[in-house]
């Protein structure tokens, strides 16, 4: 049997390692001291994400490797085999075959699999060399062309052995499968697809296999993020990896570094929204009714990181349903003219709810000068270190405004925590700018733009919402 396997086996882990993709960051909000992924930050180089998956013989790998890739079909995935590096045998090695060990660590070629991954990793393509199990030979002439792909996933009995490997993994995976079946299923496929005869399975099996799974094979079990008891029959286990790399694959870059970055799940009435407001073309009534749909969205997404308390109440059924009771101890601040528009929106989903606000003027309000924000006026509720603040502004530029009411409402008294700063559109910079002073500080926004135009506008933006959104642009 193998090791410890109940379905409380199947633990999934947040994917650990870098995974950024081609966007444009400016180096003016990397510096040097900060955290260790803003260097890679630096490089912004489409990386794709890497699976590893690892079991005994016959377990499954490769038969849950062929389900997540049936599942990610949107995606360009490439599978990897480290059966493709084993090192071909000599004359001599091929005479006694019998005593070759091909589990043992020795018989992979590793330094070519880790150079392989390494150049699918920066976007290369490889060759890959054919393994021939029936005469333990590679094939001379041909070899297996491998493109750059969104998803690299490199399966085998040993790819977690070796640290360097295992560096290169975004997700490890351990197919967990009883012995006896990994057993029954090797005997089959080694007769009917390896050239094998029942007896030869059997003896290299006790000899090498089993001896090599306790050694290397189940000892590396310890790095896997997830383990799959019963391979390919678990569907509920390969479902939730492949929604897990889905939601990396979808989120956006700064999301990976920035924990405190929240983008609402994405859909076409979300975009079609965005496509109305952003049309300079629009009316003013258009303007306001879709943005003010977004802005709803926003504020209930916000709603959604408070703390509650659980509750129960007695239906008309005379049944008991558990549920929570909402946080009351919050308030609102916008970030004065355009955070303005965003109130109606909490007003209507939090009754009663105090709104402050906080009027910063810009220097680079006319767009053409380096930010500097200065705090002109700030009304806000006596007990505001007691409450969860929602900071409304809908549009995150350069951060230093953001900034300048967060630094306000920490002096106040407000835990950095307990600020929830919600908005529409973020450009990259203001997220490095907020996040990198108050990584405490959740950002709740609808979309990220590209990055900030000379002028410090965002791009491509909506212009300057407040005037779309009051009238005042004409
Ligand atoms: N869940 C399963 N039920 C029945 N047969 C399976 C199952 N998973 C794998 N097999 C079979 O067992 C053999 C080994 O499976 P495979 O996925 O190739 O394992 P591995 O890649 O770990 O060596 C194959 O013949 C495959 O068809
Ligand atoms: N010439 C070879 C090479 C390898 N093997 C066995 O294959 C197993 C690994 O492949 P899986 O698809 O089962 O993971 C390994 O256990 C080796 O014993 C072989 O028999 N002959």
């Amino acid at each position: 049997m193998p090791e410890q396997t109940t379905a409380i086996d199947y633990v999934m882990e947040a994917a650990s390692g870098p995974h950024f993709s081609g966007l444009h960051i400016d180096n003016r909000f990397i510096s040097s001291s900060r955290s260790p992924s803003s260097s890679l930050l630096a490089d912004s180089i489409k990386q794709p994400f890497v699976i590893g998956v690892s079991g005994g013989s016959a377990s499954g790998k490769t038969t849950v490797c062929d389900m997540i890739i049936q599942q990610l079909h949107d995606h360009r995935v490439v599978l990897v085999s480290q059966d493709s590096f084993y090192r071909g045998l000599s004359a001599e090695e091929s005479e006694r075959v019998h005593e070759y060990n091909f589990d043992h660590p020795d018989a992979f070629d590793t330094e070519q699999m880790l150079e392989c991954i390494e150049k699918l990793k920066q976007g290369n393509s490889v060759q890959l060399p054919i393994y021939d199990f029936k005469n333990h030979r590679r094939c001379s002439e041909s070899f297996r062309q491998v493109n750059a792909s969104d998803v690299i996933i490199l399966e085998g009995i040993l790819v977690f052995h070796d640290q360097r490997v295992r560096d290169l993994m975004n997700m490890k995976i351990f197919v967990d499968t009883d012995a006896d079946v990994r057993l029954a299923r090797r005997i089959r496929r080694d007769t009917v697809e390896r050239g094998r005869d029942v007896n030869s399975v059997l003896e290299q099996y006790a000899k090498f296999v089993k001896p090599a799974f306790d050694d290397f094979v189940l000892p590396s079990k310890k790095y896997a993020d997830v383990i799959i008891p019963r391979g390919g029959d678990n569907h509920v286990a390969v479902d939730l990896i492949v929604q897990h790399i889905q939601t990396k694959l979808g989120q956006h870059d700064l999301c990976k570094i920035y924990p405190n970055i929240y983008v609402i799940q994405s859909t076409f009435q979300i975009r079609g929204m965005h496509t109305l407001i952003r049309d300079k073309d629009i009316s003013k009534h258009d303007f306001v009714f879709y943005s003010d749909r977004l802005i709803r969205l926003v504020v209930e997404h916000g709603l959604g990181h408070l703390p509650f308390a659980e509750m129960q109440v007695v239906t008309p059924t005379g049944s008991v349903y558990s549920g929570v009771d909402f946080c009351k101890k919050l308030c609102g601040v916008s970030i004065v003219r355009s955070g303005e528009s965003m109130e109606n929106a909490l007003r209507a989903c939090c009754k009663g709810i105090k709104i402050g606000k906080i009027l910063i003027h810009r220097d680079g309000d006319n767009g053409k000068q380096a930010n500097i924000s200065l705090l002109i006026y700030e009304k806000l509720p006596k007990d505001i270190s007691e409450r969860h603040v929602l900071l409304l502004d809908p549009v995150l530029a350069t951060g230093n405004s953001a900034n300048q009411a967060i630094e306000l409402l920490i002096q106040k008294g407000v835990p950095e925590s307990y600020i929830i700063f919600l908005n529409l559109i973020s450009a990259p910079e203001g997220i490095h700018c907020v996040s990198k002073r108050f990584p405490s500080v959740k950002i709740v926004t609808s979309e990220i733009d590209v990055a900030l135009n000379d002028e410090y506008r965002v791009i491509p933006g909506l212009g300057e919402f407040g005037d779309r959104y009051f009238g005042t642009d004409d």
